[in-house]
């Protein structure tokens, strides 16, 4: 008590005994008041009361007091404010230093989390940009440990060989995962169909009642095809309905009652399906769209569009994966996309490291045909992907090997879907052992074990060039490539001759001091392939 009031009256002198009646009339007026303060401070600092009376205040209000005597009760209650305030103070200052150390751990333990992760991106060539980023995936089993994968997934990764993740799957699958878009490059055979399949797989539900929950988009059937043999294989054991966009049920199905989980599709298929079958995209959570700068090219973009459009749920997260990806397809990414992460893996725009390329002036077009013979008959080993610049070329120089009992197939636009399916596989069993394509199987088509790849005809841009020899040296093999070149071809032997340099090959000194194309695209026009006897050609 004697503390209790000193604390009470620390700071006034004067006489007690003198103001006896004043002060018994002030306390009177004070215990009122003070009771009131007892009944919402009890509230407020959630005081515990000891013994719990009613009392009824001047505004009639029952209310809860402690102890017998008011004034004790109040001048209690002042001591317990007092020094609750300040042993609360205390205690706040205390907890205050706890969780100051306890923000500062954590900051550092957040400091130093980040800090490994850009020693470990950088030891695999991983760039991003974008906030928030998840750290990277150090193995497969941390799919587990982080994200619950479940186990018949990490069995199938095991069954297919695959031990640890590439770059591009350690930090695009846990970027898909944490729900972010993104936009990835990483060069051809560095395992970006995993990258996308493996979120997709573990995100969504296997025979989900929503029907489409994630579209995959490929520039050709092929792609499309392969990429759904990929998808059907990593979801082994589980019942996704996996569904390739054929020809069919573009035009027959019943889109209603099909059970879909994931769609593969080109996007005109999907386009048509939408626009005149009214194939509801409503419901899909991801969307891919893979070699995206190839889609985002004049003759898809429009398809494009209307799909970005149709896939209309707002947390839908969208993803875009190539091995070339110029600043334009990038921005225009940006511009449709929420918060996108940019992950780059080694050079942008470059060639797969594991390819040994070559250039080679054939002078003209038989000069290109007699160089093929001699490669054919000194050093080229099968399987062999020939590229040509057109349909009519592919059967040109078809009819030139054939002539000469080489072991070739072709494979082009005129074709019908069974006869390019047929190649392809053929081509993938070892039953063929040149395979002569225009561009169709140029983009994201996994041959595994091409020897080499001879751009017959030299590709259109560099990114055509990247795509082309990236069919050979995937997922770590080494792999060769050999250009033939001619006067008409020239204009834009430079910048493929950066491409050489910046994957580390060499290239003759004159052809890098050519002048810059200024056009992205040069596809000059070629005299015939043929020197056979104009008899044999009839
Ligand atoms: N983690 C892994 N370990 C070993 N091999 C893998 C792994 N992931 C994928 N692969 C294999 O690597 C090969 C190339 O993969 P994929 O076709 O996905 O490459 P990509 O990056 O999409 O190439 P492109 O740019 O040409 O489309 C495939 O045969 C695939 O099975």
């Amino acid at each position: 008590m004697e503390r209790a009031s000193s604390l009470l009256f620390q700071g006034t002198h004067f006489n007690r005994k003198k103001f006896a009646s004043d002060i018994a009339i002030f306390n009177k007026k004070k215990e009122a008041e003070e009771v009131d303060l007892v009944v919402s401070d009890e509230v407020e600092f959630n005081v515990p009361l000891m013994e719990e009376q009613e009392t009824v205040g001047k505004s009639g209000k029952k209310r809860k007091r402690k102890g017998n005597k008011v004034h004790e009760v109040v001048e209690g209650f002042s001591v317990f404010k007092k020094s609750s305030v300040s042993e609360i103070s205390k205690e706040a200052s205390v907890d205050d230093e706890i969780a100051k150390k306890s923000v500062h751990e954590a900051r550092k333990q957040i400091d130093q989390q980040i800090e490994r992760d850009s020693i470990f991106r950088k030891k695999h060539g991983i760039h991003i940009s974008g906030t928030n980023i998840p750290s990277p995936l150090q193995s497969f089993h941390e799919l587990r440990s982080r994200y619950a994968c479940k186990l018949y997934l990490l069995r199938n990764l095991l069954q297919r060989g695959f031990k640890d993740p590439t770059p591009i799957q350690r930090q695009a699958i846990p970027m898909l995962l944490s729900g972010r878009e993104c936009f990835a490059c990483a060069p051809t055979g560095s395992g970006k169909t995993l990258a996308f399949l493996c979120p997709i797989l573990m995100m969504i539900k296997a025979g989900g009642k929503d029907c489409i929950q994630a579209i995959i988009l490929c520039p050709t059937r092929e792609l499309a095809a392969q990429t759904t043999r990929e998808c059907k294989k990593l979801s082994k054991g589980k019942k996704f309905h996996v569904k390739l966009m054929t020809k069919e049920l573009t035009r027959c199905g019943d889109f209603k009652k099909m059970p879909c989980d994931i769609l593969i599709s080109t996007p005109l298929r999907i386009e048509y399906a939408v626009k005149k079958r009214k194939l509801d995209l409503s419901s899909v959570k991801y969307l891919v769209l893979d070699e995206s700068d190839k889609l985002f090219e004049l003759g898809f973009v429009k398809q494009i569009d209307s799909i970005v459009k149709a896939c209309s749920n707002p947390s839908i997260v969208r993803s875009l994966f190539s091995a070339t990806m110029p600043d334009t397809v990038e921005e225009l990414a940006r511009s449709i996309m929420h918060d996108a992460v940019r992950i780059v893996v080694g050079n942008k725009n470059s060639a797969s490291e594991t390819i040994k390329q070559k250039l080679l002036f054939a002078g003209s077009e038989k000069g290109k045909l007699l160089a093929l013979r001699q490669s054919f008959a000194e050093s080229l080993n099968p399987p062999v992907l020939l590229f040509v610049q057109s349909k009519e070329r592919a059967k040109e120089l078809y009819k030139e090997l054939a002539f000469e009992d080489i072991n070739a197939d072709v494979i082009h636009a005129d074709l019908t879907q069974s006869e390019r399916d047929d190649a392809v596989d053929n081509f993938r069993s070892g039953k063929t052992w040149v395979l002569i394509a225009t561009d169709v199987v140029a983009r994201g088509m996994d041959f595994k074990g091409v020897k080499c790849v001879v751009n017959y005809d030299f590709p259109e841009s560099a990114a055509a060039y990247i795509h082309r020899i990236g069919r050979s040296g995937r997922a770590g093999r080494s792999g060769e490539s050999i250009t033939l070149y001619t006067e008409e071809d020239v204009p834009l032997l430079r910048n493929i001759a950066n491409v050489m340099v910046s994957s580390g090959c060499e290239v003759p000194a004159w052809i890098l001091k050519l002048p810059k194309l200024r056009k992205k695209k040069h596809r000059p026009t070629r005299d015939s392939i043929s020197i056979l006897p104009d008899e044999i050609n009839e």
